[in-house]
């Protein structure tokens, strides 16, 4: 897949399959999406396109609004759309001046003069360009003239499931990670980089890699304890994860630490990524750290029992 940072050194393709969307998550309604896309693909000899914007246009519509948590930062995002088979990626960096193109400016020199679009596919409530005034009607009505057809993939399809981001969202947000997993077709995933703690774990007998994740819009699930898989270089290794302010020494910010099970290294600065898989109990405070070494003793159990059992 290759990827472009704007459209400026896009090359025109002759028979360009394309979608356009923001696809937090890349979940399993998006997926039918893009098996369309595919499809559609192989049947022409054309070539799979997804249009993308970056930053998500809320955060440049309505910078203001702090709430916005997206599932996905923009190289999961590539990589799961790698995965799903898309031929081009291109990332429209979106801005406020970006956001004034009118649908039929949007449709004329982006689609048609610099992508070569010949199959559009969009969900069935996509709406784009100034105001969100595009709609597939309006795409249904112009496409003859533009020499493009376009496909709308039905709300029964994209919702036969009941999937959403906002769904998704509301899931991790409340722990219940088995919906999540259900409606992302994988499991939910943090990304990061091992910064150092205060070297209590090691002395518990339960060493915790910290983990510093680089955008504060990427959501970060319920507080509590989760039986996890860890990725470190190429090895995957069972662990438990805490997410919480630890509570037993009085902590005030939000930690993110994983203990990884049957490893031992140094990997202060290295890169990490998280597999959440089941959410095992609430945070809590403990009466001393004694205390909380016997619970993470049976948290270990707890998640050994989890990973066992995964599919
Ligand atoms: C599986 C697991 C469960 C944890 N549960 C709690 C908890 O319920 N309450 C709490 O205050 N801290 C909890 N912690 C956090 C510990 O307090 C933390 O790992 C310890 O303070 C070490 O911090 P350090 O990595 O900065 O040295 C948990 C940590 C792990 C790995
Ligand atoms: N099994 C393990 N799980 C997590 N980290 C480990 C493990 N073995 C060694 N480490 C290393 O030890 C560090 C964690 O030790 P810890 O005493 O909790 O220190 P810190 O407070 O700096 O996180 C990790 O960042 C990692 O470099």
């Amino acid at each position: 897949m290759k990827i472009y940072h704007g459209i400026d050194d896009f090359s025109k393709l002759n028979f360009a399959v394309v979608t356009s969307g923001t696809f937090d998550g890349v979940h399993v309604g998006h997926q039918k999406i893009f098996a369309r896309l595919r499809e559609i693909a192989r049947r022409h000899q054309g070539e799979t396109v997804v249009l993308t914007f970056w930053p998500h246009p809320r955060l440049v519509l309505h910078p203001e609004d702090e709430s916005l948590k997206l599932l996905n930062t923009f190289e999961e995002k590539a990589a799961f759309l790698k995965d799903q088979g898309i031929d081009h990626l291109i990332r429209i960096p979106f801005t406020k001046e970006f956001s004034q193109l009118t649908s039929e400016q949007f449709i004329r020199q982006i689609l048609v003069e610099t992508i070569g679009t010949k199959k559009l596919v969009i969900g069935y409530d996509h709406h784009f360009g100034k105001n969100r005034e595009g709609s597939f009607e309006q795409l249904k009505q112009n496409a003859p003239k533009y020499g493009f057809e376009v496909e709308e993939i039905p709300r029964q399809d994209v919702d036969h499931v009941g999937v959403s981001s906002t769904k998704i969202r509301k899931a991790l947000e409340e722990g219940d990670i088995e919906t999540a997993t259900h409606f992302l077709g994988k499991p939910y995933s943090l990304t990061g980089r091992v910064v150092a703690g205060d070297k209590l774990g090691r002395l518990m007998g339960y060493p915790t890699a910290n983990i510093e994740i680089d955008t504060k819009y990427k959501l970060i699930p319920m507080d509590g304890i989760y039986a996890v898989t860890v990725q470190h270089e190429h090895t995957t290794y069972g662990g438990m994860l805490y997410i919480g302010n630890r509570p037993t020494i009085n902590g005030t910010k939000q930690n993110i630490e994983v203990n990884i099970f049957d490893f031992n290294k140094d990997i202060y600065g290295e890169s990490l990524t998280i597999y959440i898989h089941k959410l095992i109990r609430g945070d809590a405070k403990f009466s001393d750290l004694e205390a909380l070494k016997n619970q993470l003793h049976l948290d270990q159990q707890a998640s050994l029992a989890i990973l066992k059992n995964l599919p």
